[in-house]
């Protein structure tokens, strides 16, 4: 299978997915593209279809897209798809503040992988979520939201945890486990 090419500006998500696409019996071979892509407002699936379809002209072929949403409980889901903004404005206390009041700290991380052959051709969409709770920042802030998102049961932060730790339990992983079983259908 000659390689997919994964279409992002973010070089922590893009680590992340060659990780885990590397692991198992058949590793999947991605190349990437850095394209920073407009992204519209609408529900996660609405967005991550734009993104891809957008993507798929531009290099004029085939090529997978990944959203994450950080979606609040208390909110309603948001600030969901658009948490990109709201994380570089306020920050990891602005995002814990923003809860102060609420009766839930819970949250869920979802990743939105999409695929398309290439243009005119509608992209498909693989999701992952994982349940957690926002937290005070805790541990590196290598990656994102990473510090203030702690997955259920684990006690730990996203960014207190291995790498590997991380890939076995996180939204981008269930998602891509997805698309790996789809890639190798196309096959
Ligand atoms: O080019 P693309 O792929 O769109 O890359 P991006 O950085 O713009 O990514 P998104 O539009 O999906 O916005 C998601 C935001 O959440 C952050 N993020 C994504 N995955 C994360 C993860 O696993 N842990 C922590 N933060 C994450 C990311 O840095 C962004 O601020
Ligand atoms: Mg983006």
């Amino acid at each position: 299978m000659s390689p997919i090419i994964f279409v992002t500006g973010n070089a922590n998500k893009l680590k992340e997915v060659r990780e885990i696409l590397s692991e198992g019996n058949h590793p999947i071979d991605i190349d990437s593209k850095s394209l920073d892509i407009d992204e519209i407002q609408g529900t996660t699936q609405e967005v991550a279809k734009a993104k891809c379809r957008r993507a798929t002209e531009l290099i004029n072929g085939p090529c997978i897209t990944e959203d994450t949403a950080l979606c609040f409980e208390a909110l309603k889901g948001l600030p969901g798809p658009y948490i990109k903004y709201f994380l570089a404005e306020v920050g990891h206390e602005g995002l814990n503040n923003m809860l102060a009041g609420f009766p839930t700290r819970d949250a869920w991380a979802l990743c939105t992988f999409a695929y398309s052959a290439g243009p005119g051709s509608e992209p498909i969409l693989f999701e992952g979520r994982t349940d957690g709770t926002i937290v005070p920042a805790r541990g590196p802030p290598n990656f994102g939201w990473d510090p203030v998102f702690e997955p259920k049961g684990t006690g730990l932060t996203y960014a207190e945890m291995s790498s590997e730790q991380k890939n076995k339990l996180s939204h981008r992983y269930k998602a891509l486990e997805k698309l790996r079983v789809f890639l190798q259908s196309q096959q």
